[in-house]
This record gives structure tokens, C-alpha cells and sequence, in this order.
């Protein structure tokens, strides 16, 4: 069985498309579970923006979240068949990456520099892919295609473990001091065996499974595997971190693992997350055409009702000073209006480097907000692409600098380090989280998005926003109170003693 070259890039383009818009029904399933099980009231929000933001992507056919992925294929083909090509076959993939990328219908956003370590150019078509061949008996040719976030990529950890230590342990203990970059609540994917490259090509394949920790948690287990994904899940969420590490019950919906021989000295141990944007399609091509992906029914998603709208306190923004906003509270909801801009790690790499060189900055930041975001390119009738926080902590070695302009605060998501916060508190400054994951939804709220300075950078770009009620919780306020610390310290001693 012949499979044409054209097939394999035409599936690519067209499974990279589906799941930057659906969520799969198992993660959609486990995570309406959360929401109804969630008592702490900061992470329920965060779960419900997510669940909103999810019919919100699927209905409107946009991507669910910003960072739209590095696209990671896994093809396994039979040995009875062969590929009509030319080209190798990682060439096959990056063009169906290309095409899904420049499919006007949903413009999805170029995440991918080259080279990573001195140029670290933007590719503009999100190529290359990461692409994994198996072979494997038979005809055909089976394929796994994932969109990856980079903040979840950011928290992959790998270890050697002696051969009697507890798995567990380790994984319990990684996540507790992991923070919440991630974006959880996601799920957790374990590799355990092989060596250093097995193990963590295992955790990442075991992503892919599906999810059923419900079903798992209804009947009980029926074999050491299943008992040791349940004690890992019940102890990973009896550490409290919850949604976007605002403290909470769920942290995470299921473990997967995945795992293999090892050598008798030792016992590698991969962990890859997957963050609230959990993407991935699994197909199979027998040469007669391109894969084809249904849309998923919408009543996959439950209503979630009026209970789930964001509330809090309106702010008007424009003219905003640091007295103002030291009134805000840790763990309070905002609801932004006015005009904020926008900066990321490119853009403040490049402020360090025109401050090394005594140069002006292009945007005076002085009592404004600055919002870490990368946002997708629009379609007609929207001010803005998807445009969800990215992980504030990677600006953390800026902040400094970023205070010392006169910025009001900055709005991101997950926690800041000790120093930054001791340096938020010393300026009187204010640090706000917008939730990740709920990129479509936070999009709604900007009303105009304009380029202001370094437009080369792409999506990294600085941009004025006009936002009119940016939901965003006050989460280290001016007198250095971090909800990220308070929060999952308190959900931890709750679940402790519940
Ligand atoms: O790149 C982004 O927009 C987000 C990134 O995936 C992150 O989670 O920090």
C-alpha cells in the first residue's frame, strides 16, 4: 500500500488546525469534573474561564489557547507500505506545519526561533516540527500529531533514581517545588525506564493516552499501574496548588505513564506536563486520502451558567498611579479598562540591551500596565488573536529594571520569585494574573491592539491594548502579599485536614 506524499502533508495541516480549536472530549469530561468538585473560589474561576474559553475556541473555530504550539508528530509506519516521496520525511511534516499555519481561516501563531542558541530568530511558519518514526509490521501509517505549549515544555524534569527509591517520592516532590507555569490544572506524563532519551520520550508519548482518572477513581484499580497513577494523583492534588497555582483541589486531571526496561543500576524517571491546553489527534493513513477530523458536538461542554461569568470590581486603568493601585488586594478580581501595553521575553531582552547601551526606551512605561502576552494574528471582526498571559517568572530578571521606568504593574500568569516580589512591594507595584488557558475569552476583552515599538519581533512585538473589563486577579499586591504562596499553603492544609 502506496501513501502519497501529499497525504501525510494535507493530514498535518488539517489535524494541526482541528486541535488548535477542540480540546479532546476526556479532557473536556475531567476538567467539567473539577469545576463541580472545586471549592476554592480563585481556582474554580480559573477552571471556568477555561471551560468557557474551550466551547468559546470550538465554536468559533479559533485557537484555544495564544501559544498555539510546537507541533510534535509521532508516525509509525507498516513495513508493508511505502511513502511516495522525494522528500524526507520530516520535510513532509514542516510543510503541512507551513500550510496549517498560513490556512487564512485560522491563523495560528509562529512560536518557533531558529537557532535556539545565538540567533534565536522567529521561523514565522512554526517549523520545524518534532518528528518521531517507528516502524511496525503491517500496512499503513498511524500518527499522532500534538501541539505543545512552551510553559509546560519549560517544566519537563528528567532523574536517575537508585533503583529502590520511591517514584513516587520524587514525582510528589518535583511537583511541589515546580510552580505553576505550567498551566495547571493539565495533566502529568511519566516516562520510567530506557535511558535518558526513552524515558523522556515516553513521558511525552504518554500524553497522548486517554484520559480516565474518573473511571479509574469510580471502580478502583485493578492493577499496580492503575493503584500507582491513583496514589499519584491524589497526592499530587493534595498539595493544593490548583488551577493557574491560585491554591485549590485539582491540580491535576489524571498521571499517565509509560514505561520500560531499564538497566539494573538504574531507574530514569522523565515528567512531562501537559498544560489547560492539552491538544493532540491520532489518526491512520491507508493511501486513500488525506485524514479527516469531525468537529466534536458542542454539547460536549456543559452549560456552565451565569455563575461562571467573570465579576469583580471595575478599574479604569488610564491615568492610573501606584497609590491607586495599592488598594488593590491579594486575591481579588479586577476588571481592567483602558489602555495597557504589551512585552515578553524577547522585548525585554532587547529593553536590557538598548538600557546596557545608555539608549531611550521606544515606549515610556511609566504609570502603565505591562501585560506579558504574544498574541495570534486577527481574523476579520476581531481587534486581536487569542491572547492569553504568558509565564510571567521568565521576566522576572527584568522586573527590576522594568519597576525602575515607573510601571504601575505588570499582568501575566503564575508566580514571581521571592526577589521580585520583595522588589513588586518595594516599589509599590502590583503584579496581576490573567488565566492561561482562556486566551479566545481574554481576547473578547481587548477592543483594539496596535504595534508600538520592535514590530520585527512578531508576536513578541510591544502593542498598546484597549482592554474593557480584563478579568485579572490581584495576585502580589503592593504590600508584597503573593497569592501564589498563600493560596496553595492554604489548600494544602484544608485538603490535609479534610
Ligand atoms: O508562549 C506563550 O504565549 C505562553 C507560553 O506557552 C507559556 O506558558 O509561558
Amino acid at each position: 500500500m502506496d501513501i502519497p506524499a501529499d497525504h501525510i502533508v494535507e493530514s498535518v495541516h488539517r489535524a494541526a488546525q482541528f486541535v488548535s480549536c477542540f480540546h479532546p472530549s476526556d479532557h473536556v469530561r475531567h476538567l467539567a469534573s473539577a469545576w463541580r468538585r472545586e471549592q476554592s473560589p480563585a481556582a474554580r474561576a480559573a477552571i471556568g474561564q477555561i471551560l468557557i474559553n474551550s466551547r468559546m475556541a470550538a465554536y468559533g473555530r479559533r485557537p484555544i489557547c495564544q501559544d498555539t504550539g510546537m507541533i510534535v508528530v509521532f508516525l509509525r509506519l507498516g513495513m508493508d507500505s511505502r511513502i511516495r516521496s522525494t522528500l524526507p520525511i520530516e520535510a513532509l511534516v514542516n510543510e503541512g506545519v507551513r500550510r496549517a499555519w498560513a490556512d487564512e481561516r485560522n491563523p495560528l501563531r509562529a512560536s518557533m526561533v531558529a537557532d535556539a542558541l545565538f540567533d534565536r530568530r522567529n521561523t514565522r511558519d512554526n517549523t520545524p516540527a518534532t518528528t518521531h518514526v517507528e516502524l511496525m509490521p503491517g500496512p499503513g501509517l498511524e500518527i499522532t500529531l500534538s501541539a505543545k505549549g512552551g510553559g509546560s515544555e519549560n517544566k519537563a524534569r528528567f532523574t536517575v533514581l537508585n533503583p529502590a527509591a520511591s517514584v513516587e517520592d520524587w514525582v510528589v516532590q518535583t511537583m511541589e517545588g515546580l510552580g505553576a507555569g505550567w498551566c495547571p490544572p493539565g495533566l502529568i506524563g511519566l516516562g520510567i525506564g530506557g535511558g535518558a532519551e526513552m524515558a523522556m520520550l515516553l513521558a511525552k508519548q504518554a500524553l497522548n493516552a486517554p484520559i480516565d482518572m474518573l473511571d479509574l477513581l469510580a471502580r478502583g484499580p485493578r492493577d499496580r499501574m492503575e493503584e500507582f497513577r491513583i496514589n499519584l494523583y491524589t497526592r499530587i492534588n493534595a498539595l493544593g496548588i490548583g488551577a493557574q497555582g491560585l491554591g485549590g483541589m485539582t491540580s491535576v486531571l489524571d498521571v499517565k505513564v509509560a514505561t520500560t526496561a531499564s538497566h539494573a543500576a538504574s531507574k530514569p524517571v522523565a515528567l512531562m506536563p501537559q498544560c489547560a491546553a492539552n491538544r493532540h489527534v491520532h489518526f491512520r493513513l491507508d493511501g486513500s486520502g488525506p485524514a479527516d477530523f469531525a468537529p466534536p458536538p458542542l454539547s460536549d461542554w456543559p452549560d456552565l451558567g451565569p455563575e461562571a461569568a467573570a465579576t469583580g470590581r471595575r478599574v479604569q486603568i488610564d491615568g492610573l498611579t501606584r497609590a491607586q493601585a495599592a488598594q488593590w488586594q491579594a486575591g481579588e478580581t479586577l476588571l481592567l479598562s483602558g489602555r495597557i501595553l504589551t512585552g515578553r521575553d524577547a522585548a525585554h531582552k532587547r529593553l536590557a540591551e538598548m538600557q546596557a547601551r545608555g539608549e531611550t526606551f521606544p515606549v515610556d512605561f511609566a504609570g502603565r500596565l505591562i501585560y506579558y502576552v504574544g498574541p495570534v494574528d486577527p481574523v476579520a471582526g476581531e481587534a486581536v488573536g487569542p491572547a492569553g498571559p504568558t509565564t510571567s517568572t521568565r521576566m522576572d530578571a527584568f522586573t527590576p529594571m522594568m519597576l525602575d521606568t515607573g510601571l504601575v504593574g505588570m499582568i501575566g500568569k503564575a508566580e514571581r520569585g521571592p526577589a521580585t516580589v520583595q522588589a513588586i512591594a518595594q516599589h509599590g507595584a502590583v503584579y496581576l494574573a490573567a488565566t492561561g488557558g482562556a486566551a479566545y475569552l481574554i481576547a473578547r476583552s481587548i477592543r483594539a491592539a496596535r504595534v508600538v515599538a520592535f514590530a520585527d519581533l512578531g508576536m513578541e512585538a510591544i502593542y498598546e491594548m484597549d482592554v474593557e473589563d480584563l478579568p485579572v486577579t490581584v495576585a502580589v499586591d503592593a504590600r508584597g502579599t503573593a497569592i501564589h504562596r498563600t493560596g496553595p499553603a492554604e489548600w494544602r492544609q484544608r485538603i490535609g485536614l479534610a
